[in-house]
């Protein structure tokens, strides 16, 4: 291993020259949270009593790369050991099929007392939960959930709303900090329905039911997500993204906010782009991170161009401070802990990295219409001695420096993971 004091030591003097302090970039990356979604650690497949987890809801994870959680036990396990080589503050994210107990439970019965395994480790690590009602693989979500034209079915779903956010009360109250709950629904067709205003005033519908009928809950957030397209339902989503920005500016509620994945537009939008015109109009946004390739197919997420630009975004406008950023992919084709380790800290040293520029002399430049040093400096911090500082924040909190973490990861596939049916 390199002197990483000493490459610290030089990047500091490096960053000093713009007037930066390192210092309290690393500060303020390691205190925002990320919160990590369980379901890349078992595919998506949950741990409700039955026989059938095959993922639906036009979502798919591909690949079959052996070693994957069979349970909550196991997924515990493996979250711990991936959460090991992230640093910075992290809150998990679970989805309502993790429930745990003995028997069957259905969807529109779950109760906290289902989540107490998660609660019970959760309270032990010290750390947030936030959740998701999860409306897909499920044979009452065939057709439509929280659209549904069929009443029965409707009320099915709309009760699972209704528990989800009761649930998010109780993981707040044994945490103490506030559930981030995330609201998708896969509600679509393969061709353009003849009624496409119906779906979506059935949608509306049940979120005003779920909401009302939990009006008095504490301590929850609730992010409406909306979606392009996915897989069988690829002319229309009622979820789409103009319906779930309609319905969070309508409500005009504190805790009913965006929720932007960035695998969920047109493969030339960016979500980097879509920020600052939310926060024109909204307080706060829940991010789900991701790495969408020509669809959303939910890749690990990389130290690109665009997870560089939405969190330089997000520090610009002073916004990292009220975005819960959660991350969102799942690839069943490589060991599902490199997964997670590469996606959170690509996540994070996102965030560190746009810290590390100047914001405000930039500016003010741009203030001083001086579009050629605006270009100039933007140009400049790309090649900035980034990786020294990285590796030192992560030696800091021995989250592992540079590739370290793969050897432990790869010892405990041979130990543990590749034991697994
Ligand atoms: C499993 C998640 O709920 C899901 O990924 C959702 O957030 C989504 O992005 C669906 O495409
Ligand atoms: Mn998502």
């Amino acid at each position: 291993m390199y002197d990483v004091k000493k490459g610290y030591e030089v990047a500091k003097e490096f960053y000093a020259q713009y007037g930066i302090n390192v210092d309290k970039a690393i500060e303020i990356a390691n205190a925002t949270p990320i919160s990590m979604h369980c379901w890349q650690g078992d595919d998506v497949a949950g741990c409700e009593k039955k026989e059938d987890s095959t993922l639906t809801g036009g979502i798919q994870t591909t690949g079959n790369y052996p070693g994957k959680a069979r349970n909550g036990e196991e997924l515990r396990a493996d979250i711990e050991t991936a959460m090991k080589f992230i640093p910075g503050e992290l809150k998990l994210n679970l989805h309502a099929n993790y429930q745990e107990s003995d028997t069957f439970i259905d969807r529109n019965e779950i109760d906290p007392k289902h989540f107490d395994k998660w609660v019970d480790w959760a309270v032990e690590k010290g750390i947030g939960l936030d959740f998701n009602p999860t409306y897909f693989s499920h044979p009452k979500s065939a057709k439509a959930t929280l659209s549904s034209a069929d009443n029965e079915i409707r009320e099915f779903w709309i009760e699972h709303g209704i528990r989800c956010r009761q649930i998010g009360e109780y993981f707040f109250k044994k945490t103490g900090k506030p559930c981030i709950i995330n609201h998708w629904t896969p509600d679509g067709d393969k061709e353009v329905p003849i009624d496409t205003i119906g779906p979506r005033q059935r949608l509306k519908d049940s979120y005003d039911q779920i909401f009302e009928a939990t009006k008095d809950v504490k301590g929850v957030i609730d992010g409406i997500e909306s979606k392009v397209f996915g897989i069988g339902a690829e002319s229309f989503t009622a979820g789409s993204h103009e319906f779930c920005m309609g319905y969070v500016m309508k409500a005009n509620k504190d805790h009913i906010i965006m929720t932007l994945d960035t695998g969920h537009y047109h493969p030339t939008e960016v979500v980097s782009a879509k920020l600052a015109s939310i926060f024109t109009f909204s307080d706060k946004v829940l991010l789900h991170v991701s790495r969408p390739i020509r669809w959303d197919s939910d890749h690990v997420v990389s130290f690109d161009d665009e997870t560089r630009a939405i969190m330089e975004e997000l520090v610009r406008m002073d916004k990292l401070k009220d975005t819960y950023i959660a991350t969102d992919f799942f690839d069943a084709s490589i060991n599902r802990i490199v997964a997670w380790v590469t996606g959170l800290r690509n996540t994070r040293k996102a965030m560190l990295a746009a810290l590390l520029q100047p914001v405000d002399v930039m500016k003010e430049i741009e203030r001083n219409g001086d579009v050629s040093a605006r270009l100039a400096y933007k140009e400049e911090f790309k090649a900035a001695p980034f990786a020294f500082v990285w590796d030192y924040y992560c030696q800091q909190q021995e989250a592992g420096v540079g590739l370290e973490w793969l050897d432990e990861v790869k010892k405990h596939e041979d130990e543990i993971l590749s034991k697994r049916a």
